[in-house]
């Protein structure tokens, strides 16, 4: 597989933007035009500067306005093309991408236009160029592949082919499977982009809002399917015009970009597996089981704080590793581990984000083949050292450096809890049944990359993302679900938002809640009450509105307000849930309860949770310690 990116998908200078593409593992790059007359670069420099990084110029673009055109707009254009196919051939380049007219002027007509690409190809043939042409999807005559196809097939030359960009196909809902028509040599090149389902204007939705394949709705691997079946095996290229990425971290950017490329391709060839597809083996993405562990890293001084919340919620310390300061708390099938050693892993990421989850460990139906995959996805391994006989977990780096640790139900990694440490059996405690999702919080710039993350990962879907509103700015909410493990992804705009505020305290993304599930809410609070749990209080406004909104009976809203128990309910079930009071870092636990299969995370409460939350916790500008 042969992956390119174009330049306008990245922010930074023209080096910048080469270094992090080829740090990413692509192979070549498209050149946007006005990225390279924005530096100061002379042309065969920039060549050089392309080679240097082990790159290829793949495609130079675009090349507008270019068929249809009335003389002596005609001329124009030709005498245009070959000033660029000097500057091509010197920047060391041999494809252009024509993409279709909306030049005012322009007077469409297939055969006019086919005449005008033939005498173009004709002239590219001097200067050793080859023409592809693209339908823009709001070109004037020309906004659909198949048009832009039956151009390129009346112009009838070997210089010409056609340039398939699965924006403009999917926006306008036009069948990919119609690709499947076109012969795979007479296609130059593919550019691929995803795009959230928004309904506007195709011109700003396709300069704003594009994202890598996978971080949208559209379904480009559909788009892929039908391309590899033809047989196309030139360069796959990111062409992505996004606000975000333009102003984000190139590395980070150009990364997840490459990571989207693998995945899309796996998904590709695990869908169509007769057709081959030139991407190594690695093993399919898995539905996680369930969470085994969190684990918080904090210090001698900070642990009792966090021990005496555990201690509220129902657990007791159970046991403690045999050769390090970690004690575990248990309650039924949960386990949470408090970490104070002060050097190693934990150590940094408690110097780094204070007291914070430091790891989370999965159970996955084959850890070392969960690790195998991640790895191919690009994440980066974690390694630590371990005493002799101590098992080696494979994990990897997660949200904010956290690390992520692959376990199975294998006869090793099972027995963690007889060999690492000397454990005790649970208590049933409060009642909690396990860990229902994880918040993790993170600037909304990171959250297109962490839903990539976890789902090119493991066999995971992702919600439909929701707007909460705080009290001071938006949080957006992206839940990702793959079997046992489901995590909500908060993304914060301004640092006025409890979300914003967390991330200024921690010094970056992290776990800012965890949801624990009971099967019984009313009992599991009544349980809580007697531990000196601090239950986060909801007001009397927000249970005459529930009521009023679902047709609740009294009885059970009496019991909600007395417990302070929110609640929601969709097609399927109902959701119960309830909230401790914020520590004063903004770390705080849920305890929810699912009936039939509700699906959801009680979004519609939250903006009613955040209000009470802030309330609760320290003014703005106030010191945290
Ligand atoms: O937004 C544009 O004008 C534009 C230009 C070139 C492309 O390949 C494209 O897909 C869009
Ligand atoms: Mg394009």
């Amino acid at each position: 597989m042969k992956t390119s990116i174009a330049t306008v998908t990245l922010s930074g200078s023209l080096t910048t933007r080469l270094a992090a593409i080829a740090a990413a593992g692509f192979d070549g790059i498209e050149i946007f035009e006005q990225d390279f007359l924005a530096s100061d670069f002379a042309p065969a420099e920039v060549g050089r500067m392309v080679r240097d990084h082990g790159l290829e110029i793949t495609l130079f673009q675009p090349f507008r306005d270019f068929e249809g055109l009335p003389e002596p707009h005609r001329s124009r254009a030709f005498a245009r093309a070959e000033r660029k196919f000097d500057l091509m051939n010197q920047l060391g380049t041999d494809l252009i991408l024509v993409c279709s007219s909306t030049h005012p002027a322009a007077l469409g007509g297939i055969d006019r236009m086919a005449a005008d690409l033939h005498d173009l190809g004709d002239l590219a043939a001097r200067h050793g160029i080859r023409i592809g042409f693209e339908a823009l999807c709001w070109g004037r005559f020309v906004n659909d592949h198949r048009d832009a196809w039956e151009i390129v097939r009346r112009a009838d030359h070997a210089q010409v082919g056609l340039i398939l960009d699965s924006f403009h196909t999917l926006a306008r809902r036009i069948d990919p499977d119609s690709i499947r028509a076109i012969p795979g040599d007479r296609i130059f090149f593919v550019q691929l982009a995803d795009a959230p389902a928004i309904d506007m204007d195709l011109l700003y939705w396709s300069r704003h809002f594009r994202n890598m394949p996978g971080e949208g709705d559209l379904d480009v691997t559909g788009f892929m399917r039908a391309v590899a079946a033809t047989g196309y095996a030139g360069p796959l290229s990111l062409e992505i015009f996004n606000d975000q990425f333009r102003a984000g971290l190139p590395r980070m950017v150009a990364q997840d970009g490459h990571r989207s490329l693998i995945a899309l391709m796996d998904q590709v060839r695990r869908q169509q597996p007769a057709i081959p597809v030139a991407l190594p083996d690695f093993p399919p993405p898995a539905p996680v089981e369930r969470v085994e562990f969190v684990e918080f890293a904090t210090s001698d001084s900070e642990a009792p704080a966090l021990e005496s919340l555990l201690s509220s919620v129902g657990f007791e310390p159970s046991g403690r590793h045999v050769t390090k300061p970690v004690t575990l708390w248990r309650q039924g099938p949960v386990n949470v581990l408090v970490n104070t050693d002060p050097t190693g892993f934990a150590h940094s990421s408690y110097v780094a984000h204070g007291t914070t989850v430091s790891e989370i460990a999965l159970i996955v139906p084959d850890a070392q083949a969960g690790f195998a995959r991640a790895t191919a996805l690009l994440a980066q391994p974690h390694q630590q050292d371990r005493a002799a006989g101590q098992l080696a977990i494979p994990a990897i780096r997660g949200v904010g450096g956290s690390v992520i640790r692959f376990l199975d139900e294998g006869p090793d990694l099972a027995r963690i809890w007889k060999i690492d440490f000397d454990s005790r059996d649970a208590l049933p405690g409060a009642g909690l049944t396990g860990i229902d999702h994880i918040g993790q919080t993170m600037a909304y710039d990171e959250m297109l990359s962490w839903s990539l993350f976890y789902t090119s990962i493991f066999d995971a879907e992702k919600a439909p993302m929701v707007d909460v509103a705080d009290p001071d700015g938006l949080v957006r909410s992206q839940a990702v679900r793959s079997g046992g493990l489901r995590v909500t992804l908060n993304g914060a705009e301004t640092r006025h938002t409890l979300a914003g505020r967390f991330i200024e305290d921690s010094f970056g993304a992290s776990v800012q809640h965890i949801a624990f599930a009971t099967s019984d809410l009313f009992a599991t609070a009544a349980a809580l009450a007697g531990r000196g749990f601090d239950t986060l209080r909801i007001g009397a406004n927000y249970y005459q509105d529930v009521q009023a909104r679902f047709g609740l009976d009294d009885d059970l809203v009496d019991r909600m307000q007395a417990a302070s128990i929110l609640y929601d309910e969709d097609a399927q079930g109902r959701f119960f849930q309830l909230y401790s009071q914020p520590r004063a870092d903004g770390f705080f636990i849920e305890i929810v309860e699912r009936r039939n299969g509700y699906s959801g995370y009680g979004a519609p409460n939250a903006p009613f949770r955040i209000a009470a939350l802030k309330r609760a916790s320290r003014p703005a500008g106030m010191p945290r310690r």
